[in-house]
């Protein structure tokens, strides 16, 4: 998808692309109220006929369309495939917590930082979602709760892709969903989650954009994390742990670490005391998740004693901790999964909504 679509556009370049076509600047603003709504040209209704039709020969909108979505019996999270509109697809997952629905969204289709445990990037990056991409998949969800009188709250950036690997579009979704005149979501209220690319991360820090910075971390030494994390081989501990000192300090958030356990790789006694003391004296949180299964790399997550074990030396030495409960087991769960079987074109194991 080669340009931009108006779903990319903020306000004033909205004004501009209208100016220069000689339309009034006001129905710029307009279509980008629409947009954030959900809306499609020829539902803009408050726009003349003529310039819907002007509109939609001159431009794309660049969102995405929900393809199929999957509810979870156990819980009411609902997973969703988004169509590109070069028909590529993506994933995004919408969790209900008492304090308000949460989208994780897809930054990318697929990833290129072949982590030994995640799904989504079997089969390499197809190619950088546009910031409209992104927006859309909050747009088109926000449009079906909306429809029942509720609305997204919160937002995490943890479907397939590294954001920090596209870092532009990346920066543009968050300016956009946050803007005054649009959806509107709150920047306290979005998480987004790395692999670890320090010199991003530092440029992150300097955009006055108060986002929660969460940090893959799984391994607590470096040897571990270059076996399952080939980005580690890149950068080390050190430099990754000196990035997020970094944006904590300039931003004031809490960093995040998300710890993802392993049975019999990083799930040892041992190595909850290396972990507490990479991050003594930092203000952050840790996630311990136990890790879905992948068969194609034939990981499992330890036994709940284990991970209670694990969390019990974290707590011990100090460091804050909590065990993320698991949403959605049975549909799919892991980052990338539905994707793959959709593409496979096997049956999902659950009830399949149009
Ligand atoms: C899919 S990534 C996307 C964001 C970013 N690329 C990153 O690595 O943080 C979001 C989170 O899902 C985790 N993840 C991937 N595969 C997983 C699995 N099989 N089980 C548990 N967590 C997994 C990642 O480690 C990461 O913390
Ligand atoms: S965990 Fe994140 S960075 Fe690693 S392959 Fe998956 S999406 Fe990419």
């Amino acid at each position: 998808m080669e340009g931009k679509a108006l779903l990319d556009f903020y306000p004033e370049e909205l004004e501009a692309y209208f100016k220069a076509r000689g339309l009034p600047a006001y129905r710029a603003k307009q279509v980008f109220s629409w947009l954030h709504k959900g809306r499609g040209i020829d539902e803009m209704t408050n726009l003349p006929k003529a310039l819907r039709e002007q509109l939609a020969q001159g431009m794309r909108l660049g969102g995405v369309r929900i393809e199929k979505s999957v509810t979870s019996k156990l819980d009411g999270t609902v997973k969703f495939l988004f169509a590109l509109e070069d028909d590529n697809i993506i994933e995004g997952v919408l969790m209900h917590y008492k304090h308000g629905d949460t989208l994780c969204i897809s930054s990318q289709v697929g990833c290129r930082m072949g982590c030994a445990f995640c799904a989504s990037t079997l089969a390499g990056r197809v190619r950088d979602l546009h910031a409209g991409e992104m927006l859309g998949q909050v747009l088109s969800v926000n449009r079906l709760l909306e429809e029942k009188g509720g609305h997204i709250s919160n937002i995490v950036m943890m479907g397939s892709g590294e954001p920090l690997d596209n870092y532009e579009e990346s920066i543009r979704f968050l300016r956009l969903v946050s803007h005054p005149q649009g959806v509107q979501i709150g920047l306290r209220h979005i998480s987004l989650s790395t692999c670890g690319l320090p010199q991003q991360i530092r440029q992150l820090a300097r955009e006055g954009l108060p986002v929660t910075l969460c940090l893959s971390l799984h391994a607590p030494d470096d040897a571990l994390r270059r076996e399952i994390m080939p980005i580690a081989r890149q950068y080390g501990l050190d430099e990754v742990m000196q990035a997020m000192r970094d944006y904590v300090q300039a931003t004031g958030r809490r960093a995040i670490f998300e710890y993802a356990l392993i049975r019999g790789v990083n799930d040892a006694d041992e190595q909850a005391m290396r972990l507490a003391k990479l991050v003594r004296g930092m203000q952050c949180h840790i996630n311990l998740i136990p890790i879905n299964a992948v068969v194609e790399r034939n990981w499992a997550p330890p036994p709940a004693s284990r991970i209670q074990g694990f969390l019990n030396v974290l707590n011990k030495c100090g460091a804050s901790a909590t065990i993320r409960r698991e949403m959605g087991d049975d549909i799919e769960g892991a980052c990338g999964q539905l994707r793959r079987r959709y593409l496979e074109r096997e049956e999902p194991s659950c009830n399949i909504q149009p």
